[in-house]
């Protein structure tokens, strides 16, 4: 995810209003956003697929997750199907810059949290992830925006890792795809009673995750340029410094060991695969509406009652 999504939730109405705001560089001067593929009924065709094709799917979709880099606002590089795409997920994603009164007016009398992602907005998509640093103008926005808002970094990285990357206390910080909560350990403006909320959806995979990780950590020794990323609650598997000749070898060994876990999944990011636990829960949910009032508690109560 590469936009920053503010929710205003109605406490009365019991109704939100979440809008996404394709990123403005606010880091390197090489920053942008890839266009998005849709690829979720491709992901549901794969995880059905127990056979080889199940691979070559996989590299199908490791392929497509590569598309051109574009420049905010200029999408003339892209094939005309693209660019239609585009627009149409513009239409139904407008830029909150751009509609920033209907924004305010809308958000009268509400609460609005911002819920903002890490990879490819807070930092720039980098080789190395541990080396995604993120800017200090870019760290002073943040600090800006939490001092209005109850601020909360939803990422796919271990929290822990995040928290180190963002360095600013009185955030909310959801780490492993929202599987791992936790709020201000510090009394701030919006957590005045000091209760570091901790969620933890998916405590019991914890050692199974452990094992996967350790065992594509030996596998993936063979692929030049590979790299295993132990997120606490799933594991990414990095190719994007992998030759694409070596992409299906990357999910051969992914899909084999995965073949053993029932209970995990794969998804897929950009130049990453990603396993998780099959719990119905992921970051994206937290502002779905019924999920919403779970997830918006952990963001102080007092907020949306
Ligand atoms: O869903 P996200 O919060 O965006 O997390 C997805 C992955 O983000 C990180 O990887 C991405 O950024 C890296 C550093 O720029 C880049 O090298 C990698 O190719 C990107 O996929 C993170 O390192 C992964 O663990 C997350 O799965």
């Amino acid at each position: 995810m590469t936009n920053h999504n503010a929710l205003i939730s109605d406490a009365k109405a019991s109704i939100g209003v979440a809008v996404r705001v394709p990123n403005q560089s606010l880091f390197s001067p090489g920053g942008g956003r890839y266009i998005s593929i849709p690829r979720k009924k491709l992901v549901q065709k794969l995880e059905a697929d127990p056979s080889q094709t199940r691979i070559n799917t996989w590299i199908e979709a490791m392929r497509a997750s590569s598309p051109t880099r574009t420049r905010p606002g200029n999408i003339s590089s892209l094939p005309e199907s693209k660019e239609d795409e585009h627009s149409s997920w513009m239409a139904q994603h407008p830029s909150a810059l751009s509609m920033f009164e209907e924004i305010a007016e809308a958000s009268k009398g509400k609460q609005i949290i911002m819920f903002l992602d890490y990879d490819g907005t807070l930092s720039p998509i980098v080789e190395d992830p541990e080396r995604a640093y993120m800017s200090d103008e870019m760290r002073n926005a943040v600090k800006g925006v939490a001092k209005y808002f109850p601020t909360a970094i939803v990422t796919g990285r271990c929290r822990d890792k995040v928290r180190r990357f963002v360095k600013l206390p009185g955030l909310y910080y959801a780490g492993s795809h929202g599987m791992d909560i936790k709020g201000p350990s510090k009394k701030t403006k919006h957590n005045k009673n000091n209760k570091g909320v901790l969620f933890q959806a998916a405590n019991e995979f914890l050692p199974m995750i452990d094992q996967v990780s350790k065992c594509l950590v030996e596998k993936m020794r063979d692929v030049e340029g590979a790299s295993v990323e132990n997120n606490k609650f799933c594991v990414s598997v990095h190719y994007r410094c992998v030759d694409q000749k070596d992409w299906g070898l990357v999910a051969e060994h992914v899909t084999s060991i995965l073949s053993e876990y029932p209970k995990l999944r794969l998804t897929q990011g950009r130049k990453v695969l990603e396993i998780r636990p099959t719990i119905k829960w992921d970051k994206g949910m937290m502002w779905q509406e019924k999920y919403k009032k779970e997830a918006l508690s952990l963001f102080e109560r007092k907020f949306i009652n």
